[in-house]
């Protein structure tokens, strides 16, 4: 049976590409295109709207009867309400929105008691993959003679809000607990010094179109070793993210990442 899936922020850059890649996925049924009650867009058909040709699926501010799972891009503002909603019917959820407050992260740990969740701040196979391989250079490099300097450049599309990225900074949640450093600057300007060593710089880039670019650079005395991962489009996070749901489905409540999807845990 396909996956009655709800795409929440379907009116977005991204849910745009979720309804475009679900519609062509005979494993996923697009039942909902939720946006924002005040979007201009609501009433207007999602696969149209997607480029994707028609599909009988208004853009809508409401919810239907049922699903099996509900894919979030959206806004921060928007997590108190969606969570509620899953929650209230045990939907599972994919969550991807980043930029979340301290206090936003928590409730999505609490709806997790209840229902199950994937969040990750990048729902791609590859960057899922670099994390992986991030880890494994901090663990290597962690003690070496010289002193590593690890630097992550991001680099994104000018409508991007949230600044460093979320994948950014789960990059540097690997790298700092692989290397314990503990850490962080934000760009650099005026006479800051010699550079510590115990802190990981980040540095986040904003122009044109791009879909998403991150660079960890591990600099030692001598030599330098850089990861770099780059979507060329959307696609890759729509296709992660339809492989969440599709995970999800009959997986008890829990927080879940992308890592425990593609079996990298
Ligand atoms: N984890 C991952 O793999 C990835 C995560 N992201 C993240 O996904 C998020 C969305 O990115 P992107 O698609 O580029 O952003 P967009 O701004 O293009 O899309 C956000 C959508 O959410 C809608 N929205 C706003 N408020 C609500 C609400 N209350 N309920 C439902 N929908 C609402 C917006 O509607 P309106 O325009 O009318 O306000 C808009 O259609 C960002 O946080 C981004 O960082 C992006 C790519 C990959
Ligand atoms: O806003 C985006 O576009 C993206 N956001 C995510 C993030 O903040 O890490 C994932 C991806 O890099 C694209």
């Amino acid at each position: 049976m396909p996956v009655r899936t709800v795409i929440h922020g379907a009116g977005g850059r991204m849910g745009q590409r979720l309804i475009a890649v679900g519609a062509q996925d005979r494993d996923v049924e697009l039942v909902g295109a939720v946006d924002a009650s005040g979007s201009p867009k609501l009433g207007q058909d999602a696969g149209e709207l997607a480029g994707a040709g028609k599909l009988a699926l208004p853009l809508a501010s409401d919810y239907p009867d049922a699903c099996d799972a509900v894919i979030d891009f959206s806004v921060p503002e928007a997590t108190d309400a969606l969570i509620q909603q899953c929650v209230k019917r045990g939907w599972p959820l994919v969550f991807a929105t980043t930029g979340l407050s301290d206090e936003q992260e928590q409730k999505i740990r609490s709806a997790a008691e209840v229902i199950p969740i994937v969040k990750a701040a990048s729902m791609s196979a590859t960057v899922n993959l670099t994390m992986k391989l991030t880890e494994i250079a901090g663990r290597t490099l962690k003690d070496h003679s010289s002193g590593v300097d690890v630097e992550i450049i991001e680099r994104h599309h000018r409508y991007k809000e949230d600044s460093p990225s979320g994948t950014a900074l789960a990059f540097g949640k690997i790298v700092g607990d692989a290397m314990g450093l503990s850490g962080t600057t934000h760009g650099r300007s005026g006479r800051p010094g010699q550079r510590p060593r115990d802190e990981i710089g980040y540095h986040a880039v904003r122009t044109g179109d791009n879909p998403g670019e991150h660079t960890i650079i591990f600099g030692l005395l001598g030599e330098t070793i850089e990861l770099r991962v780059a979507a060329s489009n959307r696609d890759c996070y729509a296709t992660g993210a339809f492989t969440a749901a599709k995970w999800l489905q009959g997986k008890p409540a829990g927080l879940y990442d992308m890592q425990d999807v593609l079996g990298l845990r």
